[in-house]
């Protein structure tokens, strides 16, 4: 099965990293972008680059859009006349609809938006997939496996797509902005940065693996912690005093609010 990735940049390469990973087939695997000299690196792994989305999507079975918002209307009327019905549309594009897509290509294939983020790279992806009446269970279970193979998926109404890009794709970036503001407080109280780093990127870790491994509520967990009178809880009621969990909750919002027009 050959797969198509229309547009090389963070996530578009990030999905050929993941799937790299995996062990797919790199042959299999077209990768597009204007400047191709910046897929060198998955070019010199066996994966096919190429600056020419027709020829890249001709004999593709599953095609994965991975360009900005405002260029993928032009990219499927780019490629419409090699989108057969028996294909599959990904998209992971944020904030263009299944019907969207639709509206821009003249056969019906099966469509699929799907929302990783760029955990991808590290097969550590949340994928949510939401697809259109065209897509069978066995195009879902084809775009599962690619997703499934970049971390883990789940399946949800459309209407929760812009929730999902939100918690899900932006969110890495949020937990990336509490690592360092874990770092920057672990320096300040005497560790160099590389310790810093590794202490607070293992301590986000494993507090991720205690809620996955055990099903948890984070509060249950952090009980275990705080001891009475003693520091983790003067820390932690200092950080709510200057608006920790209110401060994400607002930021979540706006971003979703930013979306969802
Ligand atoms: N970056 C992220 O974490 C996530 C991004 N998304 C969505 O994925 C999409 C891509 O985002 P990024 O990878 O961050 O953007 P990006 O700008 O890094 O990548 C887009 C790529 O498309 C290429 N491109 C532009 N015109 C093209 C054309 N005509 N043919 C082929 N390639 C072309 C660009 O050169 C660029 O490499 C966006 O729609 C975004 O909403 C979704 C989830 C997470
Ligand atoms: O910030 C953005 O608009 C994109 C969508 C999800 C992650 N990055």
């Amino acid at each position: 099965m050959n797969i198509a990735i229309i547009g090389g940049g963070n996530l578009g390469k990030s999905i050929a990293q993941g799937l790299l990973a995996n062990n797919f087939n790199a042959s299999t695997i077209t990768i597009t972008r204007n400047r191709i000299e910046r897929l060198a690196d998955l070019k010199d792994q066996g994966i096919k680059v190429s600056n020419n989305n027709l020829e890249a999507t001709a004999n593709a079975a599953v095609v994965i859009i991975a360009v900005k918002p405002y260029k993928i209307a032009e990219i499927l009327q780019e490629i419409d006349e090699n989108i057969s019905d028996d294909k599959i549309i990904v998209s992971v594009v944020s904030d263009f609809t299944i019907a969207e897509i639709e509206n821009n290509l003249t056969n019906q294939p099966a469509v699929v938006r799907a929302m990783p983020n760029t955990a991808s790279a590290v097969t550590e992806s949340i994928t949510c997939l939401a697809s259109n009446g065209n897509t069978s269970d066995e195009d879902i279970t084809v775009v599962a496996n690619i997703f499934n193979s970049l971390g883990e998926t789940i399946q949800i109404n459309e209407s929760l797509m812009d929730a999902a890009t939100v918690l899900g794709a932006c969110g890495i970036a949020y937990v990336l902005r509490f690592i360092r503001g874990m770092i920057q407080g672990g320096i300040e109280i005497g560790f160099d940065a590389q310790t810093a780093t590794k202490i607070a990127t293992q301590t986000v870790k494993g507090a991720s693996e205690l809620l996955l491994q055990k099903g948890n509520h984070p509060e249950a967990e952090i009980d275990k912690v705080t001891t009475p009178k003693g520091c983790t809880i003067a820390g932690l009621n200092e950080m709510e005093h200057q608006g920790f969990s209110s401060a994400l909750i607002k930021g979540i919002k706006t971003s979703y609010d930013s979306i969802s027009k």
